[in-house]
């Protein structure tokens, strides 16, 4: 069980302190999938990589199984069971994406397996098994093959920022479908930063994030009818000239 208390980001920046998130509460059972979506600019990203150890917390609790994580280095909470895969995927120079795959299992996977790794998230997989993870890849690919990579792994939590960006409609269905599996099948807890509507309809529980803290949290069948339906939903949003996201509906 993942539980985030009241966690918080600030930076620092000429001389000024600038909060980027604060105040931010929620929790994730296993096998729950939690879909965190919000405005853009709200913090989400900032969230997930205070998750995964990219960023330092600078106030809160990170409970993983109930041990703080928040201390850990991100090869740590990586030890510990957390994958993550990023908005931007990086670039690695010089390694091939079955190098890369290889890494991310922490063990020698079998052409065959490598393949599969990559079908099942659109590519089509063994002309691309020795191709470099470079500036040569799209950013569609490289974001498939960074998905790839957390598909690798069994996890205790997988964390994916926005994997509908830049992707095709076609290697969207498989995705959802991928997504589907880890959470119907695998029982892997999930963590899934998203706009996308079809993304948000697979959660669990639902937690909107806007202007760095907690708009909204709760179980996807109380949150989902604020996001997408209903008269009142549509009448705050129409009303209050909202942004699509509920905020400032006064049933908060
Ligand atoms: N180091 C930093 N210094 C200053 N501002 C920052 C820093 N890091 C993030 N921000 C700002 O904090 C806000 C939250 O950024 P974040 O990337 O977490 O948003 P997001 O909700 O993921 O947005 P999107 O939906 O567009 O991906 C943004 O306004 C961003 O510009």
């Amino acid at each position: 069980m993942l539980e985030v208390r009241n966690l918080a980001y600030e930076v620092v920046e000429n001389g000024e302190k600038i909060t980027i998130v604060k105040d931010i509460n929620f929790s994730v059972e296993d096998g729950e999938m939690l879909v965190i979506t919000g405005p853009n600019g709200g913090g989400k990203t900032t969230v997930a990589k205070l998750l995964m150890g990219v960023l330092s917390a600078t106030g809160g609790k990170l409970l993983l199984d109930g041990v703080d994580i928040a201390p850990m280095a991100i090869d740590e909470r990586a030890k510990a069971g957390i994958g993550y895969a990023f908005q931007q995927p990086p670039i690695f120079k010089g390694m091939t994406i079955r190098r890369l795959l290889n890494l991310a299992a922490g063990e020698e996977l079998s052409e065959d397996i490598c393949c599969e790794l990559l079908s099942s998230v659109g590519m089509c997989a063994r002309e691309y098994l020795d191709r470099e993870v470079d500036a040569t890849l799209s950013g569609g690919e490289r974001k498939r093959v960074e998905i790839a990579t957390v598909l690798a792994k069994q996890h205790k939590l997988c964390i994916f920022d926005e994997p509908e960006a830049g992707i095709d409609l076609w290697s969207f269905s498989m995705l959802v479908k991928e997504f589907e599996k880890i959470h119907k099948e695998k029982k892997e807890t999930l963590v899934l930063i998203s706009h996308q509507e079809k993304i948000i309809r697979m959660a669990d529980r639902i937690l909107v994030i806007k202007d760095g803290t907690v708009d909204r949290c709760g179980a996807a069948g109380e949150i989902l009818p604020l996001l997408f339906g209903g008269e009142d939903s549509c009448a705050c949003i129409n009303r209050k000239g909202g942004n699509g996201y509920g905020v400032g509906c006064d049933n908060k």
